[in-house]
């Protein structure tokens, strides 16, 4: 059986679709990644498969209860770590732990095993509100929150969005061990560079699916010649590069572009005298090896197809 199964489900605000006609199957034990853009629906699907939210179309199940029929115990089964702020911001670190936990009928002391890696780091502020907390251990709190009730299935909607990058490592290390220990994960993020510590990732785009994979199956996708170039002048140099007829696409990665090209025959030479041609200076070309983000550019803007 399926840790969470999802069949069909479109979910409309009015007019616009959030959500339209998605399919997925997550396995038991699968650290699973949603990646997507701000608007890309991640936000809604985990509404609906933590029961908060009603799809207009479609099922699904996640441990094996429809979020729709079974939503009374399917909610004890699920922990939740919303997107915004889920604490109270006055509650000190211990109260707020001490609440989730009543809420769920257990108590702190009866499921500590399970966050005291993470609640440890906590410890020496649990006497300190929430609100006062970094963002780092909000984070970590948050996390804790959702885990106090020992769920079969947790859903984390965004938890590094505006997090610095030690803690988002720190983090998904700490997503890494509670999966070790057999707890199906589903977590989105908008940070493509994040899908490669996922088991398997769906990348969506405006309510839809556009591939599900492993991230190294999701690379592999990628087969035109790849190349990082830089120069001078940025601006002039992806301009001069769009209109070059060998380009098949082109984007800034970090302080080179990469730049993708439509035959295996165009070479670094090739590339290096247009460039000299259009008078730019300081040119550095050499071929690379896609990564995930340069699959993720190239599904993005490929035409999708109509219904
Ligand atoms: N309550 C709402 N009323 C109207 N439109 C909404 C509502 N919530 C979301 N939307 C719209 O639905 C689409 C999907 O939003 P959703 O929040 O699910 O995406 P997301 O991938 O989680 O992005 P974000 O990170 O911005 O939340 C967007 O176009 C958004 O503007």
């Amino acid at each position: 059986m399926d840790a969470i199964s999802i069949e069909n489900i479109s979910k409309s605000y009015g007019d616009i679709p959030a959500v339209s006609d998605i399919s997925l199957s997550i396995r038991p034990g699968e650290l699973f990644g949603l990646i997507g853009p701000d608007g890309a629906g991640k936000t809604t699907l985990f509404k609906i498969l933590v029961t908060l939210l009603l799809p207009d179309q479609g099922r699904a199940t996640v441990a094996g209860y429809d979020v729709v029929k079974d939503y009374k115990a399917l909610r004890q089964l699920v922990g939740y770590m919303p997107g915004r702020f889920s604490l109270y911001p006055d509650l000190s670190v211990q109260e707020n732990l001490a609440f989730f936990a009543t809420v769920f009928g257990t108590t702190i002391r009866e499921n500590y095993p399970l966050i005291q890696e993470i609640y440890s780091q906590l410890e020496p502020f649990k006497d300190r509100r929430a609100g006062q907390l970094s963002g780092g251990m909000k984070q970590k709190l948050a996390l804790c929150c959702a885990l106090i009730h020992k769920p079969e299935v947790l859903f984390l909607d965004e938890p590094t969005t505006g997090v610095d990058a030690v803690s988002r490592k720190e983090f998904w290390d700490m997503l890494r061990k509670l999966n070790e220990r057999g707890l199906t994960t589903l977590v989105s993020t908008p940070y493509m560079d994040e899908a490669s510590r996922c088991d398997r990732v769906a990348f969506m785009q405006t309510g839809t699916v556009l591939a599900v994979d492993t991230p190294s199956a999701i690379t592999n996708r990628f087969t035109k010649p790849l190349f990082a170039v830089r120069a001078a002048d940025t601006y002039q140099l992806i301009h001069d590069l769009r209109l070059a007829p060998f380009t098949e696409s082109c984007y800034a990665f970090g302080e080179f572009l990469h730049l993708a090209v439509k035959t295996a025959v165009v070479s670094d030479r090739q590339i290096g005298s247009y460039l000299l041609d259009h008078n730019h200076r300081n040119i550095e070309i050499h071929p690379i090896q896609p990564g995930i983000e340069d699959t993720f550019m190239a599904l993005m803007t490929q035409p999708q197809p109509t219904a």
